[in-house]
């Protein structure tokens, strides 16, 4: 880089801020430059031709060497200096142009000696807007300013900051005298005309005080009384002295116009107007424009006076008719009535003698768990036909539509699979609900995704469920895979839940030609892995089935390879289980799996009564939105009901609510035993996987919310109980305990109930709250 870009990119601060080290040193010619140098002196004095000898090789250098070796500039600046140089004022070299000439004039203080002063015509005011840089040096130059030294620089940042301060100085001044010239102005002492903006607010203030000046001017500081000298870099000629100004007080001293500060350099500091209304910018002049606009009534004022005169009402009587009958209207809205819609009106029954006095079925829940494309949907199709709660036609026209697209194995499972989502893909995403009902039960099928990415839905499912089917493939290859996939974490989850009562279907028995060996070393390998997780193997049971060609479900299998079982079929053992013990005389809580509107409400719950009991027209809280409802009216197994208990699925037809306050996973319960909303709790938990303060997701039913481990309170003996270890750095796969669990709000959890740690789509733990 040449010297002379190093000067262009040059940072004025950080040279000011090295100027004590500065050294000659430094102005050496770089051979780059010397170079330039050479060929520009030889160019000029070309130019110069006979001219040449009047000047000096280092007058031209120096030329050239401020004027970055541009020849032509050199050129004119040595003719006008040294070959021809001007007859006037050698320190103005350079003059911008100008209608006006200055050869007349050959100081500043005559030129400025027959300015019309006070006369100029306002259109000819001129707005002054200072150079960047103070002029001077030795060179013009024709570029916005002359290249500057470094003293210069200093000088010019030193004296940039004295114009700041005076230009503060000089606003507080005006404001000052406009003020006073306001109080100055006649203007009736007690027109009640209000003054527009803010500065009528100030002059109207400045009436009341004692000296007749405003608050605000008296705290401005207080105007120069003389004009500042000019600075040093200005020629000396250009303006007069101070003390000439003060002595010829009638016609002061003007600042220079624009055209004269350009041309004897920018000192806005040094030269502070005496009469600044004469030579502010039009829209700046408040003189007489200000004052005029506020002396006088404004227009609104006038026709305000007028209306006054002719009769008709103040403004004040107006505000006030108007603030009545924005009263009256105000009112009459109050007085309007807006019907509500009346209370549902509660039956006042007693509905656990009601339950006891009912001779109604017992009801179940069951989940259908089990290994992706395990057979579960299947199954339970099946199911249904053979027990005619779907008929054949249906399952044939099924059955038609699979076959379009190739799916038709898949006929069955669509009686469950519902979703065109669930359809295209072949496999469950949800849960699906149907119900059946036996001699001496009703039940409730809940349809699980076996899809690993659905696990979250199969929680929900389980959650509402008394007992589990848990559906294995026995296809070769398939239970295997099955086992160390969602066979195995459905079956964690489920007793993680509370449930105990688990029936295997081993399915897919026609794929194996009904092998009693297949099906006994499955079943072998189960019980086992079944004991280890919790479950007794009393209330374990296996049936042999196949559910695409309905064996074992509600009939014994026809098929001769499977006559060696005897056994229960799928619906003899379901009616054998008997449904987990009801919370009746507990508080209601009911956990909203769905929300939907019906031609009955606009806002319809499903879910699964988990404690206490409902009736029609018992008001309900919503929580976390501790929102009250009514329930308007309810179905119990899809029948009309005055009342249900805990274990019921239940729908409830919700009014006096707006739908915003409920979604799925909230809980319903009594408004005069509500559950609680927490964000912080502590968990009994086994872990499937290792532990650490760490953030997860919490799950219990249809209730998801992320949250993280906070602390690892202790490990917990897996049959006592009791604390082996205080606040563990961690907890290994198949430990028991203790954890502080924090979520990012909070939400209606209470001690009992039981949740469902998961972290990075991996089942980490499950375990009671405390
Ligand atoms: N051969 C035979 N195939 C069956 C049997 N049960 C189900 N299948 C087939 O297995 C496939 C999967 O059946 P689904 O009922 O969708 O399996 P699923 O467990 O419900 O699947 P997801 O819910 O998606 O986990 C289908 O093609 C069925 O026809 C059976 O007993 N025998």
């Amino acid at each position: 880089m040449s010297r002379h870009q190093d000067i262009r990119n040059l940072d004025y601060q950080d040279v000011l801020d090295d100027y004590e080290g500065y050294s000659e040193e430094e102005d050496e010619l770089s051979s780059k430059d010397r170079a330039l140098m050479t060929q520009g002196t030889a160019d000029v004095q070309a130019a110069l031709g006979v001219e040449a000898s009047k000047v000096t090789k280092a007058q031209i250098e120096e030329a050239l060497w401020h004027y970055y070796y541009d020849v032509d500039k050199s050129v004119a600046y040595l003719v006008s200096k040294f070959i021809s140089p001007p007859q006037k004022t050698a320190k103005v070299v350079e003059l911008p142009p100008t209608t006006t000439s200055n050869t007349h004039r050959p100081s500043c203080s005559h030129f400025f000696q027959d300015m019309p002063w006070g006369n100029i015509p306002r259109d000819r005011e001129t707005v002054f807007i200072p150079p960047q840089l103070p002029r001077g040096g030795l060179l013009g130059g024709s570029g916005p300013g002359p290249k500057m030294s470094k003293l210069q620089m200093l000088a010019a940042a030193r004296k940039k900051k004295a114009e700041e301060k005076s230009l503060q100085e000089k606003v507080g001044n005006t404001q000052a005298k406009l003020t006073e010239l306001s109080i100055q102005q006649d203007r009736p002492a007690k027109e009640n005309i209000p003054l527009a903006g803010g500065f009528g607010k100030r002059l109207k203030t400045s009436e009341t005080t004692s000296e007749g000046r405003s608050p605000i001017a008296t705290t401005e500081p207080k105007r120069p009384e003389q004009h500042q000298p000019v600075s040093k870099d200005g020629p000396e000629d250009t303006v007069q002295p101070p003390t000439e100004v003060e002595k010829i007080p009638e016609a002061p001293i003007a600042k220079p116009s624009a055209f004269a500060q350009t041309l004897f350099g920018s000192d806005s500091a040094s030269s502070k107007p005496q009469h600044q209304e004469l030579f502010t910018p039009p829209h700046a002049s408040f003189s007489e424009s200000f004052l005029d606009a506020f002396s006088k009534p404004s227009p609104d004022d006038l026709v305000l006076a007028a209306q006054a005169k002719a009769g008709k009402k103040t403004p004040a009587a107006q505000k006030k008719k108007g603030a009545s009958s924005t009263n009256a209207v105000t009112n009459d809205v109050k007085a309007l009535k807006i019907e509500e819609t009346p209370l549902p009106k509660s039956r006042n029954l007693n509905v656990l003698s009601e339950f006891e006095r009912s001779k109604k079925k017992k009801t179940a829940s069951f989940v259908v768990v089990g290994h992706v494309d395990a057979g579960k949907s299947t199954m339970m199709g099946r199911l249904l036909l053979e027990l005619n709660v779907v008929d054949q036609r249906t399952v044939d026209k099924l059955r038609q539509e699979a076959e379009k697209i190739g799916k038709s194995s898949f006929a069955l499972a669509w009686v469950l699979d519902q979703r065109t989502e669930e359809r295209v893909r072949g496999v469950t995403i949800d849960i699906a609900t149907n119900r059946f009902e036996t001699d001496t039960t009703a039940f409730t099928i809940l349809d699980a995704p076996g899809h690993r990415d659905f696990i979250p839905n199969m929680i929900a499912g389980a959650s509402q469920a008394d007992f589990a089917i848990l559906v294995i493939d026995a296809s070769t290859g398939a239970f295997e895979s099955g086992l160390k996939g969602q066979t195995k974490e459905h079956s964690l989850l489920i007793r993680s839940m509370g449930v105990s009562r688990i029936i295997v279907a081993i399915n897919k028995l026609d794929t194996v030609g009904w092998s009693q060996e297949r099906f006994d070393e499955i079943k072998h390998q189960v019980s086992g892995f079944l004991s280890g997780t919790g479950f007794q193997l009393k209330n374990v049971a296996f049936v042999p089935v196949s559910g695409l060609n309905g064996d074992n479900l509600v009939h014994k299998s026809s098929d001769p390879a499977a006559s060696w079982y005897t056994g229960a079929t799928l619906v003899e053992e379901l009616e054998a289980s008997e449904p987990s013990a009801r919370a009746l005389a507990k508080p209601l809580r009911m956990t909203i799996a769905d929300v939907f509107r019906t031609p009955q409400s606009p806002l319809t719950i499903f879910g699964r009564i988990d404690s206490g009991s409902l009736q029609m027209g018992d008001p309900l809280l919503v929580q976390p939105s501790g929102e009250k409802a009514y329930i308007k009216s309810l179905l119990v197994d899809e029948e009309p009901a005055d009342w249900a208990v805990a274990g019921h699925s239940v729908v409830v037809h919700l009014s006096n609510i707006d739908a915003i306050h409920v979604r799925v996973g909230d809980i319903v319960c009594d408004p005069n035993k509500p559950i609680q909303c927490v964000d912080t709790f502590k968990l009994k938990v086994l872990a499937f996987d290792f532990l650490i303060p760490m953030p997860l997701d919490v799950h219990r039913g249809r209730l998801h919310a992320p949250g993280k481990i906070e602390s690892l309170d202790a490990l917990l003996d897996k049959v006592t109980g009791g604390v082996t270890k205080k606040k563990p750095r961690c907890v290994k796969a198949g430990s028991v305990a203790r954890i502080t669990v924090k979520l990012g709000s909070k939400v209606p959890l209470e001690a009992g109930m039981r949740i469902v740690l998961r972290s990075g789509g991996d089942t980490v733990a499950a375990g009671l709250l405390e």
